[in-house]
């Protein structure tokens, strides 16, 4: 294992758009220390993003540039990363990798409900089914480190978030 100098843990919350990261990193950001780094705006802040990808209807990210931005605030710890992609970020920066799913049905409504329509809701709704973020993050991270967490209803939503801000105590307690 990496030592690591941080006091307070590094977290990822990652999953497919519209599995609920945001909802829960909100929630998260109340109840611990820790901020919640959501990589679209900081991207747009730090100038990050190149040109508009035509296919996806969004804009291209430069990840290295905004590796470079983030390097300082995350080598402090006490970070919730938030984003629907996993396989760029350095390995070491993260002690916890949140993995959130959703089963088709409420993925769908929710993503219809948010104005996805064609080949953007199919391609979403694609990429939980054949979890593609799961893969992705198994295969970027230590096993011991990547968690999945299904978060389909508000019991699940309430039980996911208490499971982290657990996960965030004992992570404090055994790296004191
Ligand atoms: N556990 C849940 N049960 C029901 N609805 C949820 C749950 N988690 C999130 N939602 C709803 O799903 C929608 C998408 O959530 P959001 O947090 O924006 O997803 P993401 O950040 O992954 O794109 C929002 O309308 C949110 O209120």
């Amino acid at each position: 294992m990496v030592p690591t100098s941080r006091r307070i843990p590094n977290i990822l919350i990652t999953g497919t758009p519209g599995v609920g990261k945001s909802t829960i990193c909100r929630i998260l950001e109340e109840r611990t220390e820790l901020i919640w780094r959501e990589v679209s705006k900081l991207a747009a802040e730090f100038n990050c993003l190149d040109e508009f990808d035509p296919e996806y209807q969004c804009p291209f990210l430069n990840e290295d540039k905004l590796m470079d931005h983030m390097e300082g605030m995350m080598a402090k710890g006490g970070n919730i990363v938030e984003y629907h992609g996993c396989d760029f970020f350095p390995e070491r920066w993260f002690d916890g990798v949140f993995v959130i799913r959703t089963n088709n049905t409420a993925l769908y409504d929710r993503l219809t409900a948010r104005g996805y329509t064609g080949k953007k809701l199919e391609d979403n709704i694609q990429c939980e089914i054949f979890e593609t973020v799961l893969e992705e993050a198994q295969n970027s991270y230590k096993p011991e480190i990547v968690i999945e967490l299904q978060n389909d209803s508000d019991d699940q939503l309430q039980a996911n978030v208490d499971a982290i801000v657990e996960w965030i105590e004992r992570w404090r307690e055994e790296n004191i």
